[in-house]
């Protein structure tokens, strides 16, 4: 993804709010450049997986969903995957593209056995439904033919995935520059990686060039770890829990400094090592790191990009 690194590049050259701290950068690395921690995909036990393309099918509409989470204390991650999963196993037909295109909040509500209202529910309907249509127009009603149309290339099934679906199309402008993030097309890609364990339907020739998805656990663990420093103010209001609004400079910074700090420390590991390491690995450890640790402080944006 290309277009995500340098855009991301460009980000943290002209940042105001977050920067990169190197000497940081280099104590993380050195820290972990021997053996990068492994965190299995899936080390929770809560997906679905049957070798096959309804994987895929649940991957999609899972990773369509993929977003803002945090307006309930109480809901994760793994209550949407885990639910979905449940729901699957119980109805192989429901996330068919003719049933996506009609399910409503309550529908969906009941599909997690989740008992309130989920945060901005209305447009993870309207998300679903996008999918569903887009799927039968386009695709046969299947995600798997998305992936099979993109002759083993993570970065091609990113930009068809953002051509199709609106909804995946993750960029901004930031000081006049478009800025392509692209977090729930890639993960999902990743998804289908980790899934499949590089083999068939997860075998991509391109899984380097897929970045960190930039959501907002990973730019939290960066803090953490002292690689990314943030204004006093900027670190005031995240500590005091107030909203940042999608797409001003803060937002935007956070996410892509995140990504261009990821590609700094695995170019660093290369030089230093001559080991080649993925993103899509480093992400996954950042991610675990950061979701083991409940007390961590993270930006709050409603967005339905993460
Ligand atoms: N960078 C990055 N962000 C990720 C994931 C995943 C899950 N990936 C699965 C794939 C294989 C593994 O086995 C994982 O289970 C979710 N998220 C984001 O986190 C936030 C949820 O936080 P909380 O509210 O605490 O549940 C939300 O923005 C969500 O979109 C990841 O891998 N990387």
């Amino acid at each position: 993804m290309e277009e995500v690194r340098s855009s991301s590049a460009w980000v943290a050259s002209h940042a105001s709010h977050v920067s990169i701290d190197s000497e940081g950068l280099e104590k993380v690395v050195s820290s972990v450049e021997n053996s990068i921690p492994k965190v299995e995909w899936n080390y929770e036990g809560i997906h679905y997986f049957d070798n096959g393309p309804l994987t895929i099918q649940y991957l999609f509409v899972l990773d369509a969903l993929n977003f803002c989470f945090w307006p309930d204390k109480d809901l994760n991650y793994d209550d949407l995957a885990s639910g979905l999963k449940a729901a699957l196993e119980n109805d192989k037909s429901v996330f068919d593209a003719d049933r996506l295109q009609k399910y409503t909040g309550p529908d969906l509500r009941q599909l997690l056995k989740w008992p309130r209202p989920l945060p901005l529910e209305d447009e993870r309907v309207r998300l679903m439904h996008e999918v569903g249509l887009e799927l039968e127009r386009s695709f046969g009603g299947k995600a798997s033919n998305i992936v099979e149309s993109c002759g083993k290339s993570a970065t091609k099934l990113v930009s068809t995935i953002a051509r199709h679906f609106p909804g995946f199309r993750d960029h901004t402008v930031y000081k006049g520059h478009q800025v392509f993030l692209y977090k729930r097309a890639q993960i999902f890609a990743a998804d289908v990686w980790g899934a499949f364990k590089g083999q068939g339907y997860g075998e991509f020739s391109d899984v380097g060039s897929i970045t960190i998805f930039a959501d907002y656990i990973v730019p939290a663990v960066l803090q953490q770890l002292g690689v990314l420093r943030y204004s006093s103010t900027l670190a005031n209001n995240i500590e005091s829990n107030k909203e940042i609004g999608s797409g001003t400079e803060e937002e935007v910074e956070l996410r892509a400094c995140s990504i261009y700090a990821v590609e700094k420390m695995r170019d660093l590991i290369q030089k230093r090592t001559g080991k080649q390491v993925l993103s899509v690995e480093l992400d996954l450890w950042l991610w675990a790191y950061g979701i083991s640790n409940p007390s961590l402080k993270h930006h709050r944006t409603l967005s339905i990009y993460y």
